[in-house]
């Protein structure tokens, strides 16, 4: 069928970013789109990722052909039993972008045994610690993998179908079991976020008594703690809905530290040599991806304690139409009253910006 109509259920950054690939790859596709709140939905319409968006779900839901789902995790089943119930096409076929998949699947198969309803989970494995519509991004998901787990019993013809309509994603797809795939993600995405956010309590808690040390964090401390800025609400999910993978890898990690808190009190030089060798050579092999916009690109400006520095600031950038994605002011340093933080989409839009402020103040603006 050439003229689907393609529901992306939850227009935040995995949604937006699906809904501009979709449409990019298949103009003639219906796109419509559920979002609760207002705002996602006039942008997503303004910018044409979607011709239609609605807060009304039941009533888009029974006039698709393909939904996707694209909810934290927990709620992404809700909406499944919420659809369960709905007199939906006959053959309709769901799929979603949660990062786990063992609940999800669990909950479809038990939901959709008596239905010719088609689940196919899904999982791109690309993104942001930004949130929201406005970060989205049609080359998201470009040469990321793109994780599928079909239930038992999905044709060939269906996990097809689903490929075509995301195949502007430009992703490389795989098929998984949900088990094969929690247990993996679990190591490579999801612990490392409790890694992240628990060195930023370290520091916190340190900071109490040593105040200064907040200004120490050089690039090491950055780049090991940027998925810290994730949403709360969708990675206590993750967590939530990986339990038992997490609990081992913090389990397998505490013991690691262990081992390397011994070599340390025993002096053994050699060996914390071979343990930081090992490292960097397996990392300089793992096929990490970079993704188009894995990062987004970051501007700080020093600003002094002003109620109108900011809009000072932003006028500067007014009319050179750039990408900026978001804005935000962090009081963390002690010597200065604050650093605002302008994110771009853009590496060019932020050295335009550079320029910008540094022509018109002279407040320090660093990358
Ligand atoms: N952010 C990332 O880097 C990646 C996220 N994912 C998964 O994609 C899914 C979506 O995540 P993002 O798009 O990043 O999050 P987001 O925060 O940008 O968007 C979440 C969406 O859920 C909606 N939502 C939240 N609570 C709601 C409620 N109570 N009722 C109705 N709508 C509600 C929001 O309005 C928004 O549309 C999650 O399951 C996440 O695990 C998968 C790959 C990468
Ligand atoms: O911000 C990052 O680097 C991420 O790790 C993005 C991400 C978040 C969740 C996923 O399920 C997959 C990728």
């Amino acid at each position: 069928m050439s003229n689907k109509t393609i529901l992306i259920a939850g227009l935040g950054l995995i949604g937006g970013s699906l809904a501009r690939a979709i449409k990019a790859g298949h103009p003639q596709y219906h796109l419509s789109a559920y979002n609760r709140s207002q705002a996602p939905r006039e942008f997503a319409l303004q910018e044409q990722l979607v011709d239609e968006a609605s807060d009304d779900f039941d009533t888009l839901a029974v006039k698709a052909d393909v939904i996707i789902l694209n909810f934290p995790v927990q709620l992404s089943i809700q909406f499944l039993k919420r659809l369960a119930s709905l007199p939906l096409k006959q053959d309709v076929l769901i799929s979603d972008s949660g990062s786990t998949k063992q609940d999800i699947m669990e909950s479809a198969v038990s939901l959709f045994a008596d239905k010719p309803i088609r689940f196919i989970g899904g999982h791109p494995m690309a993104g942001s610690h930004k949130t929201g519509v406005i970060a989205s991004d049609a080359l998201l998901f470009e040469n990321a993998y793109y994780i599928l787990t079909p239930a038992p019993n999905t044709q060939t013809k269906d996990i097809d179908e689903l490929k075509l309509i995301l195949s502007h994603t430009h992703a490389k797809f795989i098929e998984l079991t949900a088990d094969d795939h929690d247990a993996m993600t679990a190591v490579t995405s999801h612990f490392p976020h409790v890694v992240a956010s628990a060195l930023v309590h370290e520091a916190e808690d340190f900071s109490k008594q040593m105040p200064f040390t907040k200004n120490l964090a050089a690039g090491g401390f950055r780049d090991m703690t940027r998925i810290a800025e994730s949403s709360p609400e969708m990675w206590s999910e993750i967590l939530m809905s990986n339990a038992d993978n997490v609990v081992s890898q913090i389990d397998q990690f505490t013991a690691q530290l262990h081992v390397v808190k011994d070599l340390i009190k025993a002096k053994q030089h050699e060996q914390l040599w071979e343990f930081f060798d090992q490292a960097r050579e397996l990392r300089s092999q793992m096929p990490i991806h970079k993704g188009a916009m894995a990062n987004f690109y970051d501007l700080f400006i020093s600003i002094p304690d002003r109620s109108d520095v900011i809009h000072e600031i932003l006028n500067y950038l007014s009319g050179h139409e750039l990408s900026i994605v978001n804005i935000k002011i962090n009081e963390t340093r002690i010597d200065i009253n604050g650093v605002l933080q302008i994110t771009f989409k853009t590496i060019n839009d932020l050295e335009t910006a550079e320029t910008l402020i540094k022509t018109h103040t002279s407040y320090d603006v660093y990358k």
